[in-house]
């Protein structure tokens, strides 16, 4: 089949297109009506809690499970009617890593190479060049078994990537690793993400800020959020100001100003105002401060924490 026609007639140049995807496995909903389509390169995070359906959906892109509705593109090949032709712009390192841990490192490789149908003449120049990717060169001889964490999850990358695919998909890579093999894997990923489309999942907020540019949010089996870190940081607009004063009122007279619904002393001098109306409440602080010698030395609306957002967003999936 042509790759820029495929049978529901989509055409255009994008990575990766999920069109109205549902997967049930028995009786309920894993995931439900999912749209997504990524048009260039970088580091994509699904994030979501444990449950929210990221492995699901990450296992349908890849060809390994089928889903129940809806149509998934890479590179305009639809992967449910065509899964051998997609499969090779897919390289994949699912939750559980496919490492077969009584091989070397480099036989395994051969192994994945063979999988990838990298022909003969080519496999020892794929091998080599993803060891020296994945900084694994000096254990080619090493059984997996015998190699820490970090290190089978470097030879789980080497295997998605030897085939040179444009898109990677790593279903929670760092899942799992001591703290220092987290921040080696995500250079790692930073890296590969250069020059291919990643996306991978977490249920880290913190990993999505430290290695993506774009977010999809996913909670119940639903789309709930999709943006880049910066909006998802401005999702929710602001509530609360912080305020300073070389000589402040009484909390209970902050309290019964117009506009303020809760005053909470946080430090010296120092106090959280949530309030109904920003401009209200920032003029009255102000003009107040002046008329009555506060002498006001912050006011700076706070942002929520992402956090707070994370928690909101699955909120709203279970109303
Ligand atoms: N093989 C299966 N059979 C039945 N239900 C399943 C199966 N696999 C997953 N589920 C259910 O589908 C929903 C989504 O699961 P999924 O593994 O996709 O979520 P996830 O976001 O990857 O979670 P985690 O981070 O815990 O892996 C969950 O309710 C899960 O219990």
């Amino acid at each position: 089949m042509d790759n820029k026609h495929n049978e529901s007639g989509t055409t255009g140049d994008s990575i990766v297109k999920i069109e109205n995807l549902s997967h049930r496995y028995t009786v309920q909903w894993a995931i439900k009506g999912i749209n997504l389509q990524i048009n260039k390169k970088g580091i994509y995070g699904l994030l979501g809690s444990n449950g929210a359906g990221k492995s699901t959906l990450m296992n349908i892109m890849c060809g390994v499970l089928k889903q129940t509705n809806g149509d998934i593109f890479i590179n305009n090949v639809n992967v449910k009617h065509d899964p051998i032709q997609a499969k090779r712009f897919i390289g994949f390192l699912p939750q559980k890593p496919p490492l077969h841990t009584d091989l070397t490192v480099e036989e395994y490789l051969r192994y994945a190479a063979y999988l990838r149908w990298i022909p003969g003449n080519s496999v020892k120049v794929a091998i080599d060049e993803v060891l020296e990717k994945c900084n694994i060169t000096h254990f080619r001889k090493r059984l997996i078994r015998n190699l820490s964490g970090g290190y089978q999850q470097r030879v789980g990358i080497a295997q998605a990537i030897i085939h040179r695919p444009s898109l990677v998909v790593f279903d929670e890579p760092t899942n799992g690793l001591d703290p220092n093999q987290v921040l080696e894997i995500r250079k790692l990923i930073a890296e590969i993400g250069e020059e291919r489309t990643v996306i991978l999942s977490t249920h880290m907020l913190t990993e999505v800020q430290a290695v993506c540019d774009y977010i999809y949010m996913v909670e119940q089996g639903q789309m709930v959020f999709q943006g880049t870190v910066n909006e998802f940081d401005n999702y929710l607009s602001p509530n609360s100001l912080l305020i300073s004063m070389m000589n402040p009122p009484l909390t209970d007279e902050l309290s019964s100003l117009h506009g303020v619904l809760k005053v909470e002393e946080i430090g010296s001098n120092r106090f959280r105002l949530q309030f109904i109306d920003v401009r209200d409440v920032t003029e009255n602080i102000m003009r107040l401060s002046l008329e009555r010698g506060w002498q006001l030395t912050e006011i700076s609306l706070e942002k929520n924490s992402l956090d707070t957002i994370f928690a909101e967003l699955s909120k709203k999936a279970h109303k």
